[in-house]
């Protein structure tokens, strides 16, 4: 069974189809992409995974369990975590503590400042969070204001907050966009580690470097359709990708 499972789902804006019929099957331990020129309808459909928007027909089901009807700080109690859209990053504290209070906030159910009474649990998420800090390679900054650090390390911030609330699944929306060579290859590689530990993930992206560098399966939408999916290899053969995608400006 697929981790994340959509079927038939469709929305409209009005006379648009900005979806439709769209299936999706994310498995577990997978990067998934999803691809598509302007316009395709790739953030309706993240919307719809993340409760901002709730589909005219069809299904969102995750771990075996219906996500719609649900509000979208719901489905991040499900284990959903969206990264590199809404980062909440207190600018003077530390990378530490930054990540350290999105574990104490995920641990509480919301940010309770009582930890000084809890010195031990205090203790423990530190630990936690400098473990987050060195997955996304930020080991030496742990002790910088975040306000400090550089553009691409403020979004592999952004994901060490995420990853403290141990997710199941991260949806990650143009994680490279603005980014200059290096850090995009830092954050592929970054990605790929935490691949590794079997993290579930769903990728938006422009970037054909990011995505084939990363993906284990892509979903091609166009039009509010998804005309192909499935294996890189596969997707970057397909006549219909490059008529609608690979073939145009993107490439
Ligand atoms: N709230 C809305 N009201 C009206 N139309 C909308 C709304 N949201 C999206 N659309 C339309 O639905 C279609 C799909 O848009 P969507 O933003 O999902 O595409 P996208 O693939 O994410 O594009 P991009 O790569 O440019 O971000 C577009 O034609 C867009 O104009």
């Amino acid at each position: 069974m697929a981790l994340l499972d959509l079927q038939g789902v469709s929305k409209s804006f009005g006379g648009l189809a900005a979806l439709s019929n769209v299936d999706l099957q994310v498995e577990e331990g997978q990067a998934h992409a999803i691809i598509g020129p302007n316009g395709a309808g790739k953030s309706t459909l993240i919307n719809a995974i993340t409760g901002r928007l709730t589909p005219d027909m069809g299904s969102v089901t995750f771990a075996g369990q219906s996500l719609l009807g649900l509000k979208p700080h719901q489905i991040v109690q499900q284990g959903i975590a969206r990264v590199f859209q809404t980062p909440e990053i207190f600018h003077d504290m530390t990378c530490l503590e930054n990540v350290t209070i999105a574990a104490l906030a995920h641990r509480d159910g919301a940010f309770k400042p009582n930890f000084l009474q809890h010195p031990r649990r205090m203790r423990q998420q530190r630990d936690a969070a400098a473990e987050r800090l060195a997955e996304v390679g930020l080991a030496d900054q742990r002790e910088m204001p975040a306000g400090h650090l550089a553009r691409g390390d403020k979004r592999r911030l952004e994901l060490a907050i995420c990853l403290a609330n141990n997710p199941r699944m991260l949806l990650l929306d143009e994680p490279t966009a603005g980014m200059a060579q290096h850090e995009t290859q830092n954050t592929i590689q970054v990605l790929k580690r935490i691949g590794e530990k079997g993290m579930t993930k769903i990728v938006i992206e422009h970037d054909m470097g990011v995505v084939f560098s990363l993906a284990d399966k892509i979903t091609v939408l166009h039009q509010g359709t998804v005309i192909a999916s499935g294996a890189p290899e596969q997707v970057r053969e397909d006549p219909a990708v490059h008529e609608a995608y690979l073939g145009g400006a993107h490439e």
